[in-house]
């Protein structure tokens, strides 16, 4: 019971407690049946609401809820039942006693269990106004800034972003509001590498604001920054100044420009105010009148040069907009003067007026010009003084100046010069040529022709300039000119010599190949030209006979009738010695070219008077017919060539044509003297002994040394088939020396075998004679053989003889001082006279076979080889006649008391063996002294 009655009390007192906090409560507590009406209220539906709570007892909810919101309150209600959820937070708009809206934020919970409904309300009324209040200040705030033109952001003293405008998002790439709580280094992490993170750090900690301007790499823009302290961190707005920066720095560049310009002008400028005061100058100016520019500026211009009163002069037309140009002197520091031209302009700045002046220091200038009047002066002088022809002609080409040079070389006055035009005074000027706008400017030794007064042509060497306008038009011809005549007569007297025979004056080989090209150029198809190849067949003998002067004579003579008989459109040319060539062009082929040959024949066969003794040249004529035996010149000569030897060696005053077989040949020809070069090395050469027969009494006297070539494949070669090519190509020399080696030291093998002194004749060519070594070889050879020198006769040719008379009669002279003894080979067959021997100490003439072989038919020849023989021996000449080839001819040799014979009558030449076989026949030679 008493356990009963303490719970009571506590139940009791534990809701009178209850009921306390309850009415105490400033929320609202209301208790709803299943049906929605007020079961209870608290006391703070009063102060709430306006209601005793005793009022609400008993009412539906409804009553304090707003109308707006009957509807929700029911769905709360309806899903609090289904108990899902149990409870639930809202905000209510509630009507006050008043009429009054109150918004309460209300929570109600469903019990099941006691089928009740428990509502809380709290009256939030002012505090949603606030709220609401500021959000309406902060949206205001927000559209301010962010329709303001900067960048704007906010951060802490902790440096996170507070606050930060679109416009500060959009410049490092971010939203705005999302950054917004962020560290700054987070959201724009290239500040670390900007300066302004530090201008940020000092406001941050200085709380002093700071403005300045940044270029911000990372979008490469110039941005002017101001920081302002705002609570404990910063606020910052910033925008792009990168144009205005860029104008600036133009700005500042073009003023960089100008005053670079003002200063590096080349000429002096000031700068002068109304009163005359110079308030600037450049650096030129400072140089030339040697001031500097703190002691210019506060000068007066007057100081230096103009002077207020001048200056006022200049004031109306410079006011008028006109810049006056004077001449003046002018005044430096250092006292000295200067004549300069200046330019005064007038301008205004800022309404102050100022003058320009720009001196121009014509020092230079009027020292240019004397210099130029002084240069004009001396050219003048030197025109005036030069040998050489001074022309100035102008675009017309008339002659606008001239000097005293070419008035003498043209033969004209000064005056009646300067109405000429230059195609007038030159033969042919290439004036219209040199019209041309993209001709020259020079014309660098030019040849021309003057025409002088008096109608003959002067050659002058012509320098000329000429001056050109923008477009290429001529000016002006300015031109000097020598006199060249002189020159140009020797060049071509020069070029004479060089085509053509000094002589005759007939084309030379040179010409010759260029004329012969021309023709077969122009040789039209079926057309033939003939190349004919001359060789005198008397020249020789009238050179060596009469001398060259006589012989000159002779070829002059040729080449004048070679001329009237030949066409001016031929060609005749002299090779030289006496090869002459014609070329003809003969329309009929050879029947035209055998008609030209016989003419050319008839007119060398006529007698030619040299010397007072009527000659006959005769010529061998070799003819080569183009096209058909070659068609180049060279080979057209070369079987021209080639025909005329041929022509020769048929017996001379011929001519041959060209024929193929000739060739073979000349190839035959040709192939000996390949195989000739290593015969005397080879061995293949041997000496034939031919036995030379003392006519008083049968006796045998000697023997001349004949020379045998055993060719490996021809087998013997004659020696008319190869000593004439020997003595062409030299070898002559070598086998020459071999023969006389050989001879000799055969020879003093005989004597030594048969105890006798026999007798050698060894021939010796002409170029062996010319050797300046060849006594000392015949010196050598003699005592290397030991052969007695009278054992040794050397046989010499007429033409050999008189190849050098003074320098062969000396050799002869050493020779006979050797002791050995000198013939004279083939005599008669040259022009050579017995008197003309006597210049020579010659012992033996051998008398050529073809005056002994004419015996038979010509009983004169008797006579004459007596007369011979008698006149020899007067001039203590021995008399050997050659080819005996009969006893008859014997018999007369005998009878004309010729001393001695050879011949194939008496022994033909033989081996050494055979003349072993002879010698024992004949007995012994005799001793010459026996
Ligand atoms: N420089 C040198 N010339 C030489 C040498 N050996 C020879 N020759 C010269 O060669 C020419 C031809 O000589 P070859 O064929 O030897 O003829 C000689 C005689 O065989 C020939 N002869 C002699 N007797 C007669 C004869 O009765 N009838 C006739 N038809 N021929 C005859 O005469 C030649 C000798 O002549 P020559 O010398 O003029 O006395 C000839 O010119 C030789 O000179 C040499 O070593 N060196």
């Amino acid at each position: 019971m008493n356990t009963t009655l303490a719970s009571t009390d506590a139940l009791a007192q534990l809701a009178e407690e209850n009921a306390a906090l309850i009415d105490n409560a400033l929320d609202l507590l209301v208790v709803l049946d299943p049906a929605g009406r007020i079961l209870r209220a608290n006391a703070a539906a009063r102060a709430l609401l306006g209601y005793e709570p005793d009022q609400l007892v008993g009412q539906h909810y409804n009553a304090i809820v707003h109308p707006d919101q009957h509807d929700e309150a029911l769905t709360i209600e309806h899903s609090l039942h289904r108990e899902h959820p149990e409870r639930a937070n809202v905000r209510m708009r509630l009507r006050h006693r008043d009429g009054r809206v109150v918004l309460m934020s209300v929570a109600a919970r469903w019990s099941g269990v006691h089928g009740r409904m428990f509502l809380t309300a709290r009256d939030i009324t002012e505090q949603e106004r606030a709220r609401e209040g500021l959000e309406r200040s902060e949206a205001a705030l927000n559209s301010m800034l962010e329709s303001i033109g900067d960048a704007f952001f906010a951060i802490d003293s902790g440096w996170r972003l507070t606050y930060a405008n679109q416009k500060a998002g959009d410049f490092v790439g971010v939203t705005a509001a999302a950054a917004i709580g962020h560290p700054l280094l987070e959201i724009a992490p290239d500040l670390r590498h900007s300066s302004s993170l530090p201008r940020y750090q000092r406001a941050m900690e200085t709380r002093q604001p700071d403005a300045f301007e940044v270029f911000w790499e990372p979008r490469q823009v110039w941005i002017e920054v101001r920081v302002y302290p705002n609570g404990d961190g910063i606020s910052v707005y910033f925008h792009e100044i990168t144009a205005k920066r860029e104008a600036e720095q133009a700005l500042r560049k073009s003023e960089q420009r100008f005053r670079k310009l003002f200063n590096q002008a080349g000429d002096a400028i000031m700068i002068v105010d109304s009163k005359m005061d110079i308030v600037s100058v450049n650096d030129r100016a400072c140089a030339r009148f040697g001031y500097r520019y703190d002691e210019f500026v506060g000068m007066q211009a007057a100081d230096v040069c103009l002077g207020r009163e001048q200056a006022r002069e200049l004031l109306p037309g410079l006011r008028a907009g006109h810049s006056q140009l004077l001449r003046m002197q002018k005044r430096c520091k250092d006292g000295s003067t200067f004549p300069a031209e200046v330019q005064i302009s007038r301008f205004d700045d800022d309404g102050e007026e100022f003058f320009l002046a720009v001196i121009r220091d014509l020092s230079d200038r009027e020292q240019a010009e004397r210099q130029l009047r002084e240069s004009e002066q001396r050219f003048r002088e030197v025109i005036e003084m030069t040998p050489a022809g001074y022309l100035l002609a102008g675009r017309d080409g008339a002659l606008e100046d001239a000097n005293p040079a070419l008035c003498a070389l043209s033969g004209y006055p000064r005056e009646m010069l300067l109405a000429l035009r230059l195609e007038q005074l030159f033969v042919s000027f290439p004036w219209a040529s040199l019209q041309d706008p993209d001709g020259p400017t020079a014309v660098q030794g030019m040849e021309a022709v003057l025409r002088h007064r008096n109608g003959y042509q002067i050659h002058v060497l012509f320098n000329g300039s000429i001056r050109r306008d923008a477009a290429g038009r001529v000016l002006s011809l300015t031109g000097l000119m020598a006199d060249i005549t002189g020159r140009k007569a020797a060049e071509s007297r020069l070029q004479e010599l060089a085509t053509h025979d000094t002589l005759t004056g007939l084309p030379n080989r040179a010409l010759l190949g260029e004329r012969v090209q021309q023709m077969l150029d122009a040789c039209p198809h079926g057309g033939a030209i003939a190349v004919m190849f001359l060789d005198l067949d008397r020249f020789k003998e009238v050179n060596d006979s009469f001398g060259h002067e006589m012989g000159d004579v002779l070829l002059c003579e040729v080449a004048a009738r070679l001329r009237r008989v030949i066409r001016p459109s031929d060609v005749i040319a002299r090779l030289g010695g006496d090869e002459f060539v014609v070329v003809a062009y003969c329309a009929n082929g050879q029947a035209a070219a055998a008609r030209i040959a016989d003419k050319l024949l008839e007119v060398l066969t006529a007698p030619v008077t040299v010397g007072g003794i009527d000659v006959i040249a005769g010529a061998s004529i070799g003819i080569s017919m183009y096209p058909q035996d070659a068609q180049t010149r060279e080979m057209l000569f070369q079987t021209a060539d080639t025909a005329m030897y041929r022509a020769k060696g048929a017996g001379r005053n011929r001519y041959r044509f060209f024929e193929a077989e000739m060739t073979v040949a000349t190839q035959v020809r040709m192939a000996l003297e390949v195989s000739l070069r290593p015969a005397l090395a080879r061995g293949e050469f041997e000496l034939h002994y031919q036995p030379r027969i003392d006519l008083a009494d049968m006796a045998l006297y000697g023997m001349e040394a004949l020379i045998r070539w055993n060719h490996p494949e021809r087998g013997r070669v004659p020696p008319q088939q190869f000593i004439g090519i020997a003595e062409e190509t030299g070898l002559i020399v070598a086998i020459g020396r071999w023969v006389l080696l050989e001879a000799c030291t055969q020879t003093r093998r005989l004597m030594d075998a048969y105890r006798r002194q026999v007798v050698v004749s060894v021939n010796v060519s002409a170029r062996q004679l010319a050797l300046p070594g060849f006594v000392d070889e015949v010196r050598e050879v003699l005592a290397r053989t030991g052969l007695p020198p009278g054992c040794l006769e050397l046989e010499l040719t007429e033409s050999a003889l008189i190849e050098d008379i003074e320098r062969t009669a000396s050799m002869l002279r050493e020779l006979k001082r050797l002791g050995v003894a000198l013939a004279v080979d083939d005599f008669g067959t040259g022009y050579s006279g017995l008197a003309y021997l006597r210049r020579f100490p010659i012992d033996v003439l051998k008398l050529d076979r073809s005056f002994v072989q004419q015996h038979d038919e010509d009983v004169s020849t008797l006579g004459f080889v007596k007369a011979f023989v008698d006149m020899a021996h007067a001039l203590d000449l021995a008399v050997v006649a050659e080819g005996v080839e009969t006893a008859e001819i014997l018999e007369f040799l005998r009878a004309a008391r010729c001393d001695q014979a050879q011949g194939y009558y008496l022994a033909r030449p033989m081996p050494l063996d055979d003349l072993r076989g002879v010698i024992e026949a004949h007995g012994a030679p005799r001793l010459q002294n026996s």
